[in-house]
């Protein structure tokens, strides 16, 4: 693999354009958007009009004027299509922890005499920490089952399957219709965390009969450091579902200040208080962009950009071992890989301005958002590895230490 190989598929990539609709520095590889998305070019003009316009001028008026109290909705309904939704079963609001806790709580509450929440040890540790939360209130029971082993631990006191599509660390996928099948045979709901997948790897609610679901905003969406997080809830549970944090946003009617709690219709409910505008946003100028270019698309870069990186890496260094699957299809937009001093790797390559990160313990992680990320990129973060790593360039001092923030 070349340089030269790496010009002429970008020179044939469809989604060329879009690089330049996101600020990102000169001289920067940018392989962290798993993380922390790019900044889109038109969202600083947009929150300087939510601030300015709306906020300023606009005042209290622009939750009417400016539609405030429908953004969550808005925005929900735009992120619909890209994890095969309808418009009206996915709402903005909160973090991804959040929406765990009132859909871990629904759950549990249409699952009456069941308490186990099942997943798998190694999911994000968010996950498994908002299911600890409920426990230690007596109102679940935390049940862990390696990928393989999670269908024999499915029985009658399941409540929930709560599983991450794509693997935050690994970059492994789950088979979503054949778990959610199983589980739901079981007498179980299911609920996936999308945080590694919606926006850049196809996921299908409809079809896989998903219970609920909530993804990340501020990674493929591209909604900033903090943006809020989506929610979904099938339409078939819409007038069931019954959530712990009853907050007035909630409510069906909040302005008309009732001293009890009537929810409001479908997702709608999952509001607890009043959402963050300013987030929502710039969540929603990411979002545009992102349909815009339409999920397929997206789907089909990232699994070109990821093998174009994997054979680059392979041919460089052929001892590095690849956590992720080999097969694209079994993998998220992503390529980890196992080294004793990935730590110090991952930063004598953010010294050369190739940014990745090191996931704890001997893990570096290599994401690939198809919006952004060039095939010449991943050429020269290949390169740059390969170097640190056959020349011992990470061996410094300088390099040993862990950033607070990984
Ligand atoms: C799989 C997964 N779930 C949840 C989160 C956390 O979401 P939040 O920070 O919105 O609570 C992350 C990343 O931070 C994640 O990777
Ligand atoms: N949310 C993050 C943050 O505030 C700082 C640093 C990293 C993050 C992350 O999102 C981590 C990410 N979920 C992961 O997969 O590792």
């Amino acid at each position: 693999m070349t340089l030269e190989d790496a010009r002429r598929l970008d020179a044939a990539d469809p989604l060329r354009d879009y690089r330049e609709r996101f600020d990102l520095p000169e001289g920067v590889v940018y392989l962290d958007g798993n993380s922390l998305g790019a900044l889109p070019k038109d969202t600083p003009a947009r929150l300087e009009q939510v601030v300015r316009g709306e906020w300023g001028n606009g005042l209290i008026r622009s939750w009417n004027d400016a539609d405030w109290i429908t953004l969550p909705q808005r925005v929900g309904a735009k992120i619909a299509p890209l994890i095969g939704a309808e418009a009206d079963e996915v709402i903005v609001c909160d973090s991804v922890s959040v929406n765990l806790f009132k859909l871990i709580g629904a759950a549990l509450n249409m699952r009456p005499g069941r308490k186990v929440i099942l997943s798998e040890p190694g999911n994000f540790p968010t996950d498994l920490y908002m299911i600890a939360g409920l426990e230690a209130q007596g109102l679940a029971e935390r049940r862990l089952a390696a990928p393989g082993d999670l269908e024999a631990a499915l029985d009658g006191d399941v409540a929930l399957l709560m599983l991450t599509h794509v693997h935050y660390k690994a970059g492994r996928t789950h088979d979503m219709v054949r778990l959610t099948r199983a589980a739901q045979d079981a007498g179980a709901l299911v609920l996936w965390d999308l945080s590694h997948s919606g926006g850049a790897v196809p996921v299908d609610l409809a079809a896989c009969n998903a219970d609920f679901a909530v993804g990340c905003g501020y990674k493929y969406l591209n909604g900033g450091p903090g943006a809020p997080a989506y929610a979904y809830v099938a339409k078939r549970h819409h007038a069931a579902l019954s959530q712990p944090l009853t907050g007035w946003m909630g409510h069906a009617a909040p302005f008309a200040f009732t001293d009890d709690y009537a929810p409001a219709p479908g997702a709608s409910r999952l509001l607890a208080g009043t959402p963050g505008i300013l987030g929502i946003a710039a969540l929603e100028v990411g979002v545009d962009l992102i349909a815009e270019i339409g999920i397929n698309r997206l789907a089909a870069k990232s699994r070109a950009l990821s093998e174009f990186f994997r054979k680059c890496a392979a041919e460089k260094l052929p001892d590095l071992e690849l956590v992720s699957p080999l097969d694209p299809l079994a993998r998220g937009s992503q390529l980890s890989f196992r080294h004793t001093q990935a730590n110090a790797i991952c930063q004598a390559l953010i010294a050369r301005g190739i940014i990745g990160d090191f996931r704890d313990p001997d893990i570096l992680r290599f994401g690939f958002a198809p919006a952004y990320v060039s095939f010449e990129d991943v050429f020269l973060a290949a390169e740059g590895l390969a170097d640190i790593i056959s020349t011992r360039a990470w061996d410094k001092p300088e390099f040993q230490q862990r950033a607070a923030v990984t």
